[in-house]
């Protein structure tokens, strides 16, 4: 029998520096993550980061706390229910990092008779530190515990063209009464270190834009590739024009070069610019979450008008919408029928 496997970030199970630690542990501990080999990436997870982060991470997530729990589970959540209404097959919703796991879900879909699972990470794009490592644990916890499941995975649709169409749709209905100068489409940030290492030809990305516009099977796995793609076909499927609209990277950590432009700086140079209305949208994320409800909506909005911007407009993810629930139903569908997968 068929089900589904969905699965997302995962999130602390309080604001509290007590439950923001093992969370920010399990997560930053990740090879895929902190890509350094083991015993540094204890130094600068447990010896460093690990010492003042949780405190203040708790401080961000109290600011975003739902009476229900973290924005990003309860959406995820309401996202499973709404999706499983709408289909006829087991789902089940897993976390890559925290307390609702994706052991747990697969046992759950076992449960149930399923045997044949469809693994969607909940990411529009491809990255080792995202998508790949939701793969990556999926297969480790069959291989140790659901040795008989077969499991299939839906690609990255980044560019699926239905996706594309629904996502331009929420953010035409969010624009319809704002009046910009400008649209951000913010994205998390990556080392840049990861675009070459996810790159298996080993030479084509170069980080510098050159090499996003020649065909190559390194987009398959290049998030910045990807980024600058789905912003391409957003802004083609709703005509902005082209100097209204630009791309950034959000949320990094004080090490290495991340992938730039970062979205900080811009909040400062828009308004020297001229730029003073802005929307930002925030397309890495199927759902709100930290990142989008505190860096963007709540810290972005200070950033812009303490460097003199007026107007201020965070577009909501697509969250558990219907447009959302409905396409992922369709694919499920498509996949349940003849093993269709969206290209
Ligand atoms: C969109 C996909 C994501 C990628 C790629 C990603 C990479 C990445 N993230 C960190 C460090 C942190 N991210 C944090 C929160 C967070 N990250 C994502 C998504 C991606 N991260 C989401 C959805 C969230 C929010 C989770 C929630 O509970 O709402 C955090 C924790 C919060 C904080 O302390 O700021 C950290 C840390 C790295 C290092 C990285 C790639 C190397
Ligand atoms: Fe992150």
């Amino acid at each position: 029998m068929k089900g589904v496997l969905l699965v997302n970030l995962g999130s602390p199970d309080s604001p509290t520096a007590k439950d923001v630690k093992p969370y920010l542990d399990e997560f930053l501990m990740d090879e895929r993550v902190i890509d350094v080999p083991l015993w540094l990436r204890n130094i600068i997870v447990r010896g460093i980061i690990l010492r003042n982060r949780p405190k203040k991470s708790a401080e961000a997530y109290k600011k975003i706390w739902w009476e229900e729990g973290s924005p990003l589970v309860v959406i995820s959540e309401r996202f499973t229910e709404k999706v499983q209404s709408k289909t006829d097959i087991p789902i089940a919703l897993g976390m890559r990092y925290g307390s609702i796991t994706i052991k747990n879900a697969l046992q759950e879909l076992k449960n149930k008779g399923v045997d044949e699972v469809l693994l969607v990470p909940l990411y529009p794009h491809y990255a080792m530190s995202s998508f790949e490592t939701v793969v990556v644990k999926t297969m480790e916890e069959k291989a140790a515990y659901f040795p008989d499941m077969k499991i299939t995975t839906l690609p990255a649709f980044y560019k699926n063209p239905d996706y594309i169409k629904i996502l331009s749709e929420s953010i035409q209905r969010e624009l319809k009464d704002f009046e910009y100068d400008h649209v951000l489409f913010s994205y998390h940030g990556i080392p840049e270190r990861h675009i070459k290492k996810s790159d298996p030809t080993k030479f084509h990305c170069k980080i510098d834009g050159s090499c996003c516009s020649t065909n190559s099977v390194a987009h398959n796995t290049c998030y910045r590739h990807q980024c600058f793609k789905m912003t391409e076909l957003v802004k083609k499927e709703l005509a902005l024009s082209e100097d209204k609209v630009s791309l950034s990277f959000q949320s990094r950590l004080p090490n290495d070069p991340w992938l730039k432009p970062y979205t900080d700086f811009e909040f400062e140079r828009f308004p020297k610019e001229g730029k003073k209305k802005l929307a930002v949208i925030t397309p890495a994320f199927v759902a709100d979450c930290l990142e989008t409800l505190e860096e963007i909506a709540m810290e972005g909005k200070s950033q812009f008008q303490e460097a003199g911007g007026n107007d201020y407009k965070h577009i909501p993810c697509l969250n558990d919408s219907d447009e959302w629930v409905g396409l992922m139903a369709k694919w499920i569908k498509d996949w349940q029928a003849d093993e269709t997968l969206p290209a």
